[in-house]
Formats: structure tokens, sequence, C-alpha cells
């Protein structure tokens, strides 16, 4: 167990280089499942949760190999639809998609209800829906869904609820069903595309994707491939926050600047300075920035995602700027540890009322989900003083080397390990 330490006021400055897209990488990987020879997956981020999806393919009978950190080869000829009611599944969110992968490639699975981030609730319900209208039987049985098909039909399924897991899950189960299947209400985000081009790389027949209709003529069998996956819009977002924040001139590379186009808007409005490139942001913050209001929406709207760390950026604004999260309305457990470090907030019917410019104040800390590890992590570059920060198990699902990217980029930020005092005091708090 270990805490980062981050000491303030060094600027950021250069160059930092984004990694392939966590919340492809992890529905990528069981897409994978579905193909009867080898897939080839280029540019995976290492972290953690691509780690244990690699394991979970073993688990199931995969012969998985790594060239590198970045390539993996994935043979699936000997999988089979091992139970997977626990264990390694609870580690993460995204072990859902073995539902649709296993279902679509075995037509059945048992699969632990998964972990991930903290963030409310987090239902599951509109993946079971689609999968009931494809024709699965569907129990939850001591926390593990039971799925089971004699045949999978193509059927027209409208979402509730715009849901990126949902729609990607509905895809993978969908894609060897017999017959179209339509996704109404689909979410669009480019993750979702990006999986939907592995699958056609694979045989699939998906169109509309982009859209909220996704059509899927469903295809016998689907044969191996090579796919490179796309830049991490949210670990970039994150670096230009960073860089909004505490920064100089940064240039953020290997990123696809229309995935972001909501944040960097905000950002112009804030004042700063934001110049796209094909590949590349460069950010420069102006000594004075303004406040400004963030509502998070699903794709192209602000991500959810992104608002715990640019929560932390208006700490910096001039003037009240408020936030709003109406994907996930509890994802505000950043708040209370930046209030420790003299972040000026108020928590109003569900949003947080952030008041500004304050200087921030070194403070220990904790993370207590992804993002909100990547906003105190940003507050702990623009503070005085030497941050601790904790939980950093939530980062290392989601970030890439954060620290040796930070390094980089000038920051003065290490890792230690807890004294086992420290670990006590954890474990109480
Ligand atoms: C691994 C992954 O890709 N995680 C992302 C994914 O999570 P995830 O796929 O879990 O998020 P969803 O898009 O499904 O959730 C969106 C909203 O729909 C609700 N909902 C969802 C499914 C369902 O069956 N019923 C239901 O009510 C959720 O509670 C939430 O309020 O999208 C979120 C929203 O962009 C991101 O924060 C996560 O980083
Ligand atoms: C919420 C997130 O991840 P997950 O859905 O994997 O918990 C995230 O990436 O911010």
């Amino acid at each position: 167990m270990q805490k980062m330490l981050i000491e303030g006021g060094h600027k950021l400055k250069g160059k930092v280089r984004i990694s392939g897209a966590k919340n492809s990488a992890v529905a990528l990987l069981p897409a994978a499942i579905l193909a009867d020879s080898e897939v080839v997956l280029e540019g995976l981020p290492n972290i953690s949760d691509v780690g244990i999806l690699g394991d979970l393919l073993e688990e199931i009978g995969g012969k998985v190999t790594w060239n590198g950190e970045r390539t993996i080869h994935i043979h699936p000829e000997r999988m089979i639809s091992m139970p997977l009611p626990n264990g390694k599944v609870k580690k993460l969110r995204a072990s859902y998609y073995f539902m649709g992968a296993m279902l679509g490639k075995f037509k059945q699975a048992v699969i632990g209800l998964p972990g991930g981030c903290h963030l409310g609730p987090r239902p599951i319900d509109q993946h079971i829906k689609g999968f009931e209208a494809l024709g699965a039987k569907v129990t939850n049985e001591q926390g593990a869904i039971y799925l089971h098909a004699e045949e999978l039909t193509g059927a027209r399924i409208y979402l509730d609820v715009v849901s990126v897991g949902a729609t990607i899950n509905i895809m993978l189960a969908a894609v060897k069903a017999k017959g179209t299947t339509i996704i109404e209400n689909a979410a669009k985000e480019p993750e979702i595309i990006d999986v939907a081009t592995l699958l056609t790389n694979m045989g699939a027949n998906i169109k509309g994707v982009g859209t909220d209709i996704i059509r899927i003529e469903g295809v016998p069998s689907l044969h191996g491939c090579r796919h490179t996956i796309i830049p991490d819009r949210i670990e970039a977002g994150t670096y230009a926050i960073a860089a909004a924040a505490a920064g100089d001139e940064v240039i953020i590379d290997n990123v696809i600047p229309q995935h972001l186009e909501s944040l960097l808007a905000k950002l112009r409005e804030m004042d700063i300075i934001v110049e796209e490139s094909d590949e590349q942001l460069y950010i420069a913050p102006r000594k004075m920035i303004k406040s400004v209001d963030i509502k998070t929406l699903v794709y192209p709207g602000f991500p959810t995602d992104l608002q715990q760390p640019f929560t932390t950026l208006l700490t910096k604004a001039s003037g009240t700027g408020v936030v709003t999260d109406t994907i996930y309305s509890a994802r505000m457990k950043h708040i209370d540890e930046l209030r420790r470090m003299n972040a000026v907030i108020k928590s109003e019917g569900g949003s947080a009322i952030v008041s500004g410019p304050v200087q921030l104040e070194a403070a220990r800390v904790k993370a207590s989900d992804l993002r909100a590890g990547a906003a105190l992590v940003i507050a702990g570059l623009m503070a005085k003083g030497i941050t601790e920060l904790t939980g950093l198990e939530h980062i290392d699902r989601g970030y890439e080397q954060m620290t040796e990217k930070l390094l980089q980029l000038g920051a003065n930020v290490w890792r230690e390990d807890l004294t086992n005092e420290e670990k006590k005091q954890l474990q109480n708090s």
C-alpha cells in the first residue's frame, strides 16, 4: 500500500503522451471472446483494470500473451463458459461485459455483479432488459447474474436511460444473434464506436454507431483481427485540466480533440488558451481565469468522468461556479477532501457551488474513487506544501503511470510505502 506525495507550486510544462482509452480497453478485451481465432489489441493502457480483464480471459480458458506492455494477443479457441460468480469480477465495473460477450458466444454465463467506482446506485437493469429481449433467461442468485438462452434472436430494444455499458453489452450479445437487433436511445460515446469498429473488423454487421439508433444484423461467426485502440479522452481531459490549474504551457499528445469539445469549450469560456491540432492539444492558462458552471450530460455533453477534476480547477477561478452531475448525482465524495485543502464549496440541491479564487493548502487526503483521485492530485499540484494522497488503488485502475507522467511535466511528485501506523489509520478511517 502506498501514498502519493505531491509538492505543490511546480508549474507543469512540456509534453505528455496519452495512453489508450480505459473505457474502450475494458470492452475490447471481453469482445475478443466472440471471435473464433486470434484477436490482437494494440495500444492498451497499462492500468490495473486491463490486467484484471486479461487474467479473467485466461480464467475462462483463453490463451493470452503480451507483446510488451501494450499489445495483447488473445486466442479464444479454447475458451469455455466458465462461471465467474466471485473474485476478480468484483474489482472493476467492466467485468459486466463478460455477460454480453459470453452470452453471445456460449448462450450462457454466470458473472458476479460488478465493482468499480462507488458513485451512488449503478444498476444494470437496462443490460438485463436487453439480454431478455434477445431471448435470454436472466436471474440474480446471491449476487451473481445467471444468463441462459436456447437461441438468441434479434429484437428492438429501447433503453430507458442512455447507458454506455448497456449499449455495448447489448451489441456484444446481439452480434451473433439470429436476425436484426435495433438499439434505440443508444449511447454515443467514442468508446462505443471503437468497440463497434473491432466487432466490424471481426465480421459483425453493425450500422448507426455514434447515433442513437444502432442496427445489428446477426452473423453466424466472427473471426480474429488486429485493432488499435483510441486514445483516452478522459486521461487527456484530466491533463488538460491539470495544465489549466497548475501549468505553464503544456502539450497533450495522442489525443482526438473532437472527443473533448465540451471540456475545451468550457476551458475557453474560463479564458484559458486552448489550441487544437490533429493529435495534440496546447493548453496555456492566464493569470486570472473566470468561473463557469458545468452540468454533466451523456456524450457529447460534459463527461461525468471529468466533473471531479474540473471542480478542483474552479477553486482557482474568479467568481462562483455551479457543478451539477446529472449522470451520477452522488459523485461528490471529492468535495469534503477539497474542503480540507481550503476550497470553498457549498453543497446545495445536489450541486456543488465553488467560490474562488482561493489558494489551496496541502493536506492528508484520500481518493474515494478514480476521478476523485485525479481531482485531488490536481489539487495537490496547486496547493501550498506537500499533499499526501492515499487510495491510490483507484487511480491505478485508470491512469497509466501518473506519477511518471507528472514528473516528466516538471511536477515534484513521488510514491512511498505506507508505514504500519498509516495503514492502521487508513483502515479505521
Ligand atoms: C467502464 C465504463 O465505461 N465506465 C463508464 C460508463 O459506466 P457505466 O456504463 O456503468 O455507465 P452508464 O452509461 O451505464 O450509466 C449512465 C446512467 O445510467 C444509469 N443506468 C445505467 C445502466 C442501467 O442499466 N440502468 C441505469 O439506470 C446509471 O446509474 C447512470 O446514472 O459510463 C459512465 C457514464 O459516462 C462513466 O462514468 C464510466 O466511466
Ligand atoms: C467511473 C469510472 O470507471 P468505472 O465505470 O470503471 O468504475 C471512470 O472511469 O471514471
